[in-house]
């Protein structure tokens, strides 16, 4: 067993590097996700999500670094872990005038691993797994694009999988796809199975993510639990008052920083200094109060603060 699979860590990279040319799309990457984690891979569109995805399944060689999959290093291992790993990367070049099933059925026999006499059993399994079996008749090009995304995914479940690696899962998708696909996945990690999906959709990460790594400029800038994330926000004391210029200069010689006042108040950072202690020091300088509130910044001003950019924060 390998020091990834004892961490119990389904993917973990280190110094992951692929350089373009002179452009650096991915940037010494230290991949941590755990076995059993739903991982956010967020960043805005070109910040190196794909190329860094594409490296792991090893459809491209990295310039440098090294990873694992599933505790198996890469490349050495990697032929032997993929079959455990299901991945939506490229959308599969499904046939038009071909059912749902037939497509599946198509793609499961360029499997030369899958035993051709359970094939049946196989893509019904899958079909149903991702709802389609009612649908599996149809032909694909009159498939909604939810459906078509969820056979897709159909197409990734044709054998069991520990790990999925999905590519902007929901891209494109009318908000009804886009439900049916988080349902999706919110079902394979209730079933134990990790999933790395990559997204430019905060709400998508807050929606089913248990972990999140943020992308910026092909740099992984920050990554841990959703949890941690939330109470990495610093907060930040607002004072409602009819004196902002009074109420600013006593919460500085409280020692609060990044003290600044507007026309109903004064905002600063406490730091550890206690709330009440505030509320006394500005009710002792005779500051008439209004209102008195600690705003922690929630996870889209976090976020923005990392990647320096904003967030497409719809779907
Ligand atoms: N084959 C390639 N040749 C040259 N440059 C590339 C290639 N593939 C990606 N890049 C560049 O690498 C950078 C990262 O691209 P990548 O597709 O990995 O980003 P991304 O975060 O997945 O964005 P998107 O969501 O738009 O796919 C971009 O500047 C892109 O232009």
């Amino acid at each position: 067993m390998t020091d990834a699979a004892a961490d119990g860590l389904a993917v973990r990279s280190q110094g992951l590097t692929k350089r373009f040319g002179q452009q650096v799309a991915v940037d010494q990457v230290d991949l941590r996700v755990p076995e059993g984690a739903v991982y956010g891979f967020l960043g805005p569109n070109g910040s190196g999500k794909t190329t860094t995805i594409r490296m792991l399944l090893g459809l491209i060689q990295p310039t440098a670094g090294r990873h694992e999959l599933l505790g198996e290093p890469a490349p050495e291992r990697l032929t032997a872990v993929l079959p455990r790993v299901g991945a939506l990367v490229e959308g599969p070049a499904f046939h038009p005038y071909l059912s749902g099933r037939a497509n599946l059925a198509r793609l499961d026999a360029g499997d030369r691993t899958a035993d051709p006499r359970t094939a049946r059993q196989r893509i019904d399994g899958a079909l149903e797994r991702v709802g389609l079996l009612a649908a599996a008749g149809k032909r694909y090009r009159a498939y909604s694009l939810g459906m078509r995304q969820r056979l897709a995914l159909a197409g990734s479940l044709l054998t069991p999988r520990d790990l999925l690696v999905l590519d902007e899962p929901t891209n494109g998708l009318d908000p009804q796809g886009t439900r049916e696909v988080r349902n999706l996945i919110g079902s394979l990690a209730a079933e134990g199975r990790t999933v790395l999906l990559s997204t430019h959709l905060l709400s998508e990460v807050e929606q089913i993510c248990t972990h999140a790594g943020i992308m910026r400029q092909g740099r992984l800038v920050a990554q841990s639990t959703l949890t941690e994330l939330r109470a990495a926000a610093t907060p930040r004391v607002r004072v409602c008052t009819d004196a902002p210029a009074d109420a600013a200069r006593v919460l500085r010689e409280l020692g609060l920083t990044e003290v600044s006042h507007d026309a109903t108040g004064a905002t600063g950072l406490p730091g550890a200094i206690a709330p009440e202690k505030i509320v006394v020091g500005l009710v002792a300088d005779q500051v008439p109060v209004r209102g008195f509130a600690v705003q922690s910044p929630d996870l889209e001003e976090q976020f923005v603060k990392l990647t320096g950019e904003g967030f497409d924060v719809s779907g």
